[in-house]
């Protein structure tokens, strides 16, 4: 076995499909525990990986961990694989608030960890990972995490004490997005459009607007402008967004998302 998942929910799910799907690994190169059956069915029938509920199995068996359960849950999983790590496993963490220094301290025992926060657009190929990793790992070591995690998105290696900044705007961002989403719907369902159709408006409009910001290398605040023709439609809605706070609610947002981070 060459991954391993320990916590089969929503973001495991995310990372296994977009390994799969970019041939990173083979699904019978991989296998997943949970203690959550419902959950272990899906994975097992939607991408064919196999599938545990001992979650020690999977630490014997893989060269690779992902520790993918809830942050409260990170203690009790790793006294449980504790004595099934050696020191030529890798352990890779998604989980914000754990820092390398804690994680290194309940193993209990010099062990490679790479911590990361990855994010949901993983399933469709278009995530991005935020890594660092602890003097056990080799630059060789994490390359090859490195081209793991590029199965399903971009990679950044950066130092560890942006990690929770990393929460805020790409591990939990998609959120915002998504309200942002159903909020436009919501408004052309409103003024008469069908739902479908206007997800489907909704939802181009916001990945060409990244991909202008990502593509074209301009400041957004000049791409914002390119919108707003001359006493023209745009700049009222702009007028109505800067008096309901828009920018402040997401500034206000991201500072208490990263803090929660901090805190965890
Ligand atoms: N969702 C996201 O967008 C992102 C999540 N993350 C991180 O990923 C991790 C998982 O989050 P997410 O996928 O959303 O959570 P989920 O609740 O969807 O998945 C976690 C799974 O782990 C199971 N589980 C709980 N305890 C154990 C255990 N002791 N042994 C084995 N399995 C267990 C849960 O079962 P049960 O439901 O019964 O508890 C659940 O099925 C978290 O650390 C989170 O912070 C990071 C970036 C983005
Ligand atoms: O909500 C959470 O705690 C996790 C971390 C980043 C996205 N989801």
């Amino acid at each position: 076995m060459k991954l391993g998942f320990i916590g089969c929910g929503n973001m495991a799910s995310a990372i296994m499909g977009g390994v799969i799907r970019n041939g990173i690994f083979r699904p019978e190169e991989m296998i997943g525990a949970d203690s959550y059956k419902t959950a272990l069915d899906k994975v097992s029938e939607t991408l064919g990986i196999q599938v545990t509920t001992d979650n020690r199995r999977v630490a014997e068996e893989c060269e690779v961990l992902v520790l993918s359960v809830k942050p409260q849950f990170y203690e009790e999983v790793i006294a449980q694989i504790r004595s099934a790590v050696d020191e030529n496993k890798i352990i890779i963490t998604i989980a914000p608030g754990k820092t390398l220094e804690w994680l290194g301290q309940k193993f209990e025992k010099p062990v490679k960890i790479v911590r990361t926060m990855p994010n949901t657009p993983a399933l469709v190929g278009e995530g991005i990972t935020a890594a660092c990793a602890n003097v056990q790992v080799s630059e060789e070591e994490l390359a090859y995490v490195c081209s793991i995690l590029r199965g399903f998105g971009e990679v950044e290696v950066i130092p560890e004490h942006l990690m929770d900044v990393v929460v805020s705007v790409s591990g939990s961002s998609p959120a915002y997005v998504f309200m942002m989403i159903e909020a436009m719907a919501d408004a052309a369902v409103a003024d008469g459009m069908a739902r479908a159709q206007a997800y489907r408006f909704a939802s181009q409009a916001v990945l060409g607007s990244a991909k202008m910001v990502l593509e074209t290398g301009k400041h957004p605040g000049e791409l914002k402008d390119m919108v707003c023709s001359p006493g023209g439609t745009t700049i009222e809605a702009v007028r109505v967004l800067e008096e309901k706070g828009f920018r402040s609610s997401l500034f206000e947002a991201m500072k208490a998302c990263a803090k929660k981070a901090r805190e965890m």
